[in-house]
C-alpha cells in the first residue's frame, strides 16, 4: 500500500469512526501517528473549505433578500408617497419652512411638492441647477437621465460635478450631490441615453419632464413623447452669453412642433463645446427651469407656456416673446395627428441625438485628406502649403497646429469678410490650402464654400483635415490640448 492510499484509507477512518477510533485500528500496522496527524490536517482543510463555501453560500441568500427588501421598500414608498402623504414631519417642516410661508406654497403646496415626480433630462449645464432646486424645494421623487460621464471641460458650469466624481457618470455624480443635500426625497438614475426605444416607459414613470439636453434630435424625441404621454416639458437652452425658456404641451399651449415642424440644417446648428458658454447663463436658465417646474406643480399662474423667455446675459436683459398658439395641424399634438407613434429622430433631423462625435460629412473623400497623411506628407516633411484653420480667434489662441497656419473664423469664410484676401494670397503663391478646425465639421462647410470660389479662379481645390485637432490630438499628438 503506498503513502497516499494509506493517507486516504484513514481519511475514510476519521470520517466513518471519528479520531479516536482510529487508534483502533492502529494495531494493524497500517496506521502511524505520523500519518494520522497528516490526515487530520487535511480533514481540517477539507473541513475549513466547506466552511467557506457555506458561508459563501449564506452571503449570496442574504444578498438575494436584501435586494428584494429594497425593491420592496421602493414600491412601498412610491406607494406611500402618491397615496399617503397628509402631513410634513418635524425635519421636513424645518427644513421647506423658508418657502412654505409663502402664501404661494403654504403646507398643501408643500405636500403637493413633496408628492410630485419629476424627471430631468440631461445632467449638464441646465439640468445641474434645475436638479439642485427641485431637490432642495422637496419634490419627492426626481428622475436625473444622462448617458455621460463627468469631464474636466463640464466643471466651469455643471455645479453638481466636481473634481472628485470626474469619470464618474453623470446620474451618479448628480445622485450623490442631491442625496447629501436632502435625504427626504428619492433621486433615481437613468444611465443611458434616450432613444425612441426606452422614452416613453421611462417618461410614463414621471409627472414633469425637463429638457435639459443639448441637441435637436432629442428635443423632438422629448416633445413627442411628452405630447403622447400628455406631461408638460419644461424646455431650456444655453449658448455664449445667451439663454431661452419655455414651456411645451401644457393646459392647451404650443409644443416644440407647433412651432418648429421641420428641424435645422445641421450645418446651422452650434453647440457648447463649439460656440462656447458662460458657466453662470447656464444657472440661471435652469434655476428658471426649477421655478417652472415647482409653478406647474403648485398649479400656479403663470406658467411660461405660449411665451419664450429670452435671456441676455451681455445686457442683463429678460424678454418675453408671445409664441404662435398650437398648430392645428400639428403633426403630434393636433386632434388628428400623423405622428402617433415615436419615430427614428437621428434620420429625421439628420443629426446624432448625442453631441459627442458629431460628425458630418458633406464633402467627398477626394476633398479631405486624414491628419496622419496631412503630418506625414506635409509637416514632417516641411512642405509649404497654406494651412486655414477656421477657429474662433480665442480657440485659436487656445492651441495651434504644428506650422504656420492663418487663422480666419468660419463667418467670415461664409460672410466672405476674408475670401478675398485668401484668394489673392493663394493666387500669388499657387500654394495648395487645407482647412482645419475642432472636430472636422465647420473646415468642411469652409471647404464647400471656399472650392466655389477657388473654382471660379481656376485655382486647386482646398481640402479639408478629417476630425480637426481632435483627430490630431488622437493619433499624432497625444500631447495636444483636447477642449
Ligand atoms: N438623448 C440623450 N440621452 C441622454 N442624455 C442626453 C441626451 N442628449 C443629451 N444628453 C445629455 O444632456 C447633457 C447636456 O448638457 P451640456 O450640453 O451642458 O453637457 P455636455 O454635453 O457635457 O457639454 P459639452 O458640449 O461642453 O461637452 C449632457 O450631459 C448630455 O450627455
Ligand atoms: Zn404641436
Amino acid at each position: 500500500m503506498t503513502r497516499i492510499q494509506e493517507l486516504v484509507c484513514v481519511c475514510r477512518l476519521i470520517i466513518l469512526h471519528g479520531y479516536k477510533d482510529c487508534f483502533k485500528f492502529e494495531t494493524n500496522n497500517i496506521l502511524d501517528h505520523e500519518l494520522i496527524s497528516v490526515a487530520i490536517t487535511v480533514m481540517g482543510e477539507i473541513d475549513s473549505e466547506g466552511e467557506i463555501e457555506v458561508l459563501e453560500n449564506d452571503i449570496r441568500t442574504l444578498r438575494k433578500q436584501l435586494q428584494e427588501k429594497v425593491q420592496q421598500l421602493k414600491a412601498l414608498k412610491k406607494h406611500f408617497q402618491k397615496n399617503c402623504i397628509t402631513k410634513l414631519n418635524n425635519d421636513e417642516i424645518a427644513r421647506y419652512s423658508r418657502q412654505i410661508i409663502l402664501s404661494e406654497i403654504g403646507v398643501q403646496g408643500q405636500l403637493k411638492l413633496k408628492k410630485a415626480s419629476v424627471l430631468v433630462v440631461g445632467a449638464g449645464g441646465l439640468g445641474c441647477p434645475a436638479a439642485l432646486y427641485l431637490a432642495g424645494a422637496g419634490i419627492g421623487r426626481i428622475g436625473v437621465l444622462d448617458y455621460d460621464e463627468v469631464e474636466l471641460t463640464n466643471l466651469h458650469r455643471q455645479l453638481l460635478h466636481t473634481e472628485a466624481t470626474v469619470g464618474l457618470t453623470k446620474v451618479v455624480s448628480v445622485q450623490s450631490y442631491l442625496e447629501q443635500l436632502n435625504s427626504q426625497i428619492e433621486i433615481e438614475t437613468h444611465h443611458m441615453q434616450l432613444t425612441s426605444d426606452n422614452a416613453i416607459g421611462i417618461l410614463e414613470q414621471y409627472d414633469i419632464i425637463v429638457d435639459a439636453t443639448d441637441n435637436v434630435a432629442t428635443r423632438y424625441l422629448l416633445n413627442d413623447a411628452c405630447v403622447m404621454l400628455r406631461r408638460p416639458l419644461v424646455s431650456g437652452s444655453a449658448l455664449q452669453l445667451e439663454g431661452q425658456l419655455t414651456v411645451y404641451n401644457y393646459r392647451g399651449g404650443p409644443c416644440y412642433r407647433c412651432l418648429f415642424p421641420t428641424p435645422p440644417p445641421p450645418e446651422t446648428v452650434t453647440n457648447c463645446g463649439d460656440g462656447g458658454v458662460l458657466g453662470a447663463i447656464t444657472g440661471v436658465i435652469g434655476a428658471l427651469q426649477a421655478l417652472e417646474t415647482i409653478k406647474i406643480i403648485l398649479s400656479n399662474e403663470g406658467v411660461l407656456s405660449g411665451r419664450l423667455l429670452l435671456f441676455d446675459g451681455q445686457q442683463s436683459a429678460f424678454r418675453n416673446l408671445k409664441l404662435r398658439p398650437k398648430k392645428p395641424t400639428c403633426a403630434v399634438c393636433s386632434n388628428e395627428p400623423t405622428l402617433t407613434a415615436l419615430i427614428d429622430y437621428e434620420q429625421f433631423c439628420q443629426m446624432k441625438a448625442t453631441d459627442k462625435d458629431t460628425a458630418l460629412e458633406l464633402l467627398k473623400p477626394c476633398e479631405r485628406i486624414s491628419v496622419r497623411e496631412y503630418h506625414d506628407e506635409w509637416i514632417s516633411t516641411g512642405r509649404q502649403h497654406l494651412l486655414i484653420d477656421v477657429r474662433g480667434a480665442n480657440q485659436f489662441e487656445m492651441c495651434q497646429l504644428p506650422g504656420t497656419s492663418v487663422n480666419v473664423p468660419i463667418e467670415d469664410i461664409l460672410n466672405d469678410r476674408r475670401t478675398g484676401e485668401i484668394m489673392a494670397q493663394v493666387e500669388h503663391t499657387k500654394l495648395p490650402v487645407y482647412v482645419v478646425c475642432r472636430r472636422g465639421n465647420d473646415s468642411q462647410v469652409a471647404v464647400q464654400h471656399l472650392t466655389a470660389l477657388f473654382r471660379q479662379h481656376n485655382l486647386p481645390a482646398p481640402r479639408d483635415l478629417i476630425g480637426g485637432l481632435h483627430a490630431w490630438a488622437k493619433t499624432i499628438d497625444p500631447n495636444f490640448p483636447i477642449y
